[in-house]
């Protein structure tokens, strides 16, 4: 590992209050740039490792790919680069102005805090077709897994990490699929959906309505971080078909009851173990030294 917490103590020391007052200021006018930035970090490590390569604007780059279209908030971190490039230019790479951001918001949520290593550089390479790697909504908890381990992270990572779902929220047409068409016999609706939550969903997504429309991932709390995610995944209240599957799958259903403040021998903090998964997350191939570049402005290289 080579990032440090304090990475830019002696070269830009208010780089990451700039950060911090800069979501802050963001998330006052518009609340849902936190989930934003959240979802933008966990999609930036998974393709090239953390290095603020969804960032890059231009034919074919990451932000083209289908997985990515929905990002949102590139405007605050271009704000950020803006005002720490006056402060101390060439100094504080953009993917750690993702990750800080990242974490800033899940502050802001009412999350945990935790120490965010820095001295991330910025990488050169974004094309579309590495985005294969990120997980899809349809995945089985097998594949899930599989493709968590490829970076380095276990099950409980994977549980704890999708937890990112207790804020945010997703447009119909990622799950709408489960709620009319999805099995040929009873109500056409995935079994795995409680009857009484299933007319709720209905309502929120019509059958030939506007898939764009958006509803909260953590039915009741989307706007707040905490452990209710995982009683509505025990309640078959999941939205998305692989955030229910955390639930009904054997090989994670344990991992989500530690998190459910049953809180027997094995019981876990989801706080302190969401801080514990990010920075593992936000380490995933790191480019450091003379590897890849601070850019002067993100959405390019330079
Ligand atoms: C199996 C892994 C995952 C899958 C399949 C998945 C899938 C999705 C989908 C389909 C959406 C809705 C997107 C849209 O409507 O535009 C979404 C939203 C979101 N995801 Fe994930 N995700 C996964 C893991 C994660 C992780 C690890 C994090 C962060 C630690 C995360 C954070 C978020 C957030 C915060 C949102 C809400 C975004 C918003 O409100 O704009 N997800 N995810
Ligand atoms: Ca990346
Ligand atoms: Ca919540």
């Amino acid at each position: 590992q080579t990032t440090r917490v304090g990475f830019y103590s002696k070269t830009c020391p208010r780089a990451e209050s700039i950060v911090r007052s800069t979501v802050q200021t963001h998330f006052r006018s518009n609340p849902t740039v936190a989930p934003a930035l959240l979802r933008m970090h966990f999609h930036d490590c998974f393709v090239q490792g953390c290095d603020a390569s969804v960032l890059i604007d231009g034919p074919n780059t990451e932000k083209t790919a289908p997985p990515n279209l929905g990002l949102r908030g590139y405007e605050v971190i271009d704000d950020a680069k803006t005002q720490l490039e006056a402060e101390c230019p060439g100094v504080v790479s953009c993917a750690d102005i993702l990750a800080l951001a990242a974490r800033d918001s899940v502050v802001l949520t009412n999350g945990p805090n935790w120490l965010v290593p820095t001295g991330r550089r910025d990488g050169r390479v974004s094309l579309a077709s590495d985005t294969s790697n990120l997980p899809g909504f349809t995945d089985s908890i097998d594949v899930q897994k599989q493709k968590f381990s490829d970076k380095g992270l276990n099950a409980q990572d994977l549980v704890t990490l999708v937890g990112g779902h207790t804020i945010g929220t997703s447009a119909c047409q990622f799950f709408m699929y489960r709620l009319y068409n999805f099995t040929t016999t009873g109500n056409g609706a995935d079994p795995s959906i409680n009857p009484s939550f299933l007319p709720q969903l209905q309502a929120l997504c019509p059958q030939n309505g506007d898939v764009t429309r958006r509803v909260g991932l953590d039915t009741g709390s989307e706007t707040r971080f905490d452990a209710s995610f995982f009683s509505n995944l025990k309640n078959g209240r999941g939205v998305l078909e692989s955030d229910q599957k955390l639930w009904t799958d054997a090989s994670t259903n344990t991992l989500v009851q530690q998190f459910l403040g049953i809180r027997g021998l094995l019981g876990l903090s989801f706080y302190v173990e969401f801080g514990k998964s990010m920075v593992k997350m936000s380490n995933i191939g790191v480019k450091s030294g003379t590897d890849g570049e601070i850019r002067k402005v993100c959405s390019a290289i330079n």
